[in-house]
């Protein structure tokens, strides 16, 4: 069955095309083109089901049938820092920042409080639409964040996170080791999960 993926982010269709291999994985702009979609709700929940229904509810108006629509709406949160960036993660610098811009906030604000690392988690919330019915699930990655970025594999924060069991960054480590325990990959094993019954 055709799964549509709700997001622009390069990395995160990279990465959902890896992790379900035996699908017909497509990004969304390949049927619908460019779309913003406003993420002004106040939680990863509520942005991840507002960007798979906005483009479940866009592929039917097309004519679609019988297709699953993912989303995801991740961050990561540093707890020294009230949680921030968190549910903000992709505009922290600003709101066309890059992942370079992001990241060279979040070390400036480590090392404002003289921090060389300091813990941090992602999360990832995954919606899945079908049958015009909302499923939602969450995952989570721990580890710490540190004030220079190494490596270049992964997206992001990578750059500067390393993961609990680890000493290297997953900028550093293989994109198939984070596809092991990511956040994302997680809750796509919960979404497998609701798909098992629901299909
Ligand atoms: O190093 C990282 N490794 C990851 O595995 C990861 N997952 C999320 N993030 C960060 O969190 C933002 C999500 O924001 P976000 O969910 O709104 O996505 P986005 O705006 O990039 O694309 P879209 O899916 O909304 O179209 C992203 O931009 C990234 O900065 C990650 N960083
Ligand atoms: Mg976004």
């Amino acid at each position: 069955m055709k799964i549509v993926i709700a997001s622009a982010n390069k990395g995160k269709i990279a990465e959902f095309q890896k992790l379900m291999p035996d699908d017909e994985v497509v990004a969304f702009s390949e049927i619908l083109g460019e779309i913003e979609i406003d993420e002004d709700q106040d939680s990863f929940k509520g942005n991840a089901i507002k960007k798979a229904q906005t483009i479940y509810d866009l592929l039917i108006e097309k004519g679609f049938t019988n297709i699953i629509v993912i989303s995801d709406d991740s961050g990561i949160s540093v707890p020294v820092l009230n949680n921030e960036p968190g549910i903000y993660s992709a505009r922290y610098a600003g709101i066309n920042a890059s992942d370079k811009d992001n990241n060279a906030k979040l070390i400036s604000k480590l090392n404002e409080l003289n921090l060389e690392k300091t813990p941090a988690f992602y999360t990832a919330c995954i919606a899945l639409v079908y049958n015009n019915q909302v499923y939602t699930v969450h995952g989570w990655m721990h580890g710490n964040v540190i004030n220079k970025e190494l490596g270049e594999n992964g997206f992001g924060y990578d750059p500067i996170f390393i993961p609990n069991g680890f000493d290297k960054t997953l900028g550093e480590l293989p994109n198939e080791v984070k596809k092991e325990f990511s956040h994302r990959s997680k809750a796509l094993n919960l979404a497998n999960k609701v798909l098992d019954v629901i299909l």
